[in-house]
């Protein structure tokens, strides 16, 4: 669905990503992990066509990223930034029919079809009873959800979701994996997800991409990334690695270090 292939992006005289090749499949959750400053939001950016490579080429569905509209982009694909959505005077439901930008412009009525996918992403995210809130009276967490509902209420076929649980206790956290989880089983959709919580990438990703410096580590299967000396070396810990007792996938437990 999506091809990286010896991609490059340089801001001013900074090296940012050096020879990146992937691939995202269609219907599948990719996750992109790494430590802080690896590259992982610059390569999200990338995907979204907010940074224009300086080499290699990136493609969605076989066509170049750069020959789509912004409009036509937006339908393929929807990102949620690392920042969220700004506290503005705007209400929840105002908010997620941003999201419907893509079908009509900014200045036109909502449709019949509109109003139904405004509805459902509400329904989908639990933010019905919050419709009519203003973004400002709203929690960082249930802003984090309103800033997904309206990327579903564009109903793009991928979701870019950029550090979604950063900031949000571990029920929000799971709660917004399971929503991404649930909107892919209904739209069959593809997700790419930062995460820097390792254990909850191995239990919602298919397949992971870990990054170091700018360049991909090592790109693969849950076992073959979440392993000790790999994540030892990547991010300078010492982690156990020790099987889910119920989900029976690899999960990590951190050492002190004295
Ligand atoms: N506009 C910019 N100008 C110069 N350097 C930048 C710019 N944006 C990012 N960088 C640098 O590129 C590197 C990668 O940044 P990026 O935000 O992509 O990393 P990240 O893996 O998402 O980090 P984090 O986990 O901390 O969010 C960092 O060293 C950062 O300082």
């Amino acid at each position: 669905m999506i091809q990286i292939t010896d991609m490059s992006l340089r801001i001013g005289q900074r090296q940012i990503l050096s020879n990146i090749t992937f691939e995202v499949k269609k219907g599948e959750t990719l996750g992109i992990i790494g430590p802080n400053g690896s590259g992982k939001s610059s390569l999200v950016k990338v995907m979204s066509r907010l940074l224009i490579p300086d080499a290699g080429s990136v493609t969605l569905d076989g066509k170049p990223l750069g020959s789509y509209s912004s409009k036509m982009l937006a339908r393929k694909m929807a990102v949620v930034s690392q920042e969220g959505l700004a506290p503005l005077p705007i209400t929840v439901e105002e908010a997620v029919a941003m999201g419907r930008y893509p079908y009509h412009g900014f200045f036109r009525r909502n449709t019949a079809r509109d109003a139904e996918a405004i509805q459902r992403a509400l329904v989908r995210t639990g933010l019905e009873p919050l419709a009519c809130k203003l973004l400002e009276q709203l929690s960082g967490g249930e802003r984090q959800r309103v800033a997904i509902a309206c990327s579903m209420a564009q109903e793009p076929e991928v979701l870019l979701l950029d550090e979604p649980t950063t900031y949000l206790d571990i029920g929000y956290q799971i709660g917004i994996l399971n929503l991404v989880r649930e909107w892919q089983r209904e739209t069959e959709g593809t997700a790419v997800l930062v995460l820097h919580d390792l254990n909850l990438a191995a239990q919602y990703c298919d397949r992971l991409v870990l990054m170091e410096s700018g360049n991909i580590t090592r790109s693969g299967t849950i076992e073959e990334i979440m392993e000790a000396k790999l994540l030892a070396d990547v991010y300078g810990v010492k982690p156990l690695v020790v099987t889910h007792p119920n989900l029976l996938l690899p999960q990590i437990l951190l050492e002190r270090s004295s």
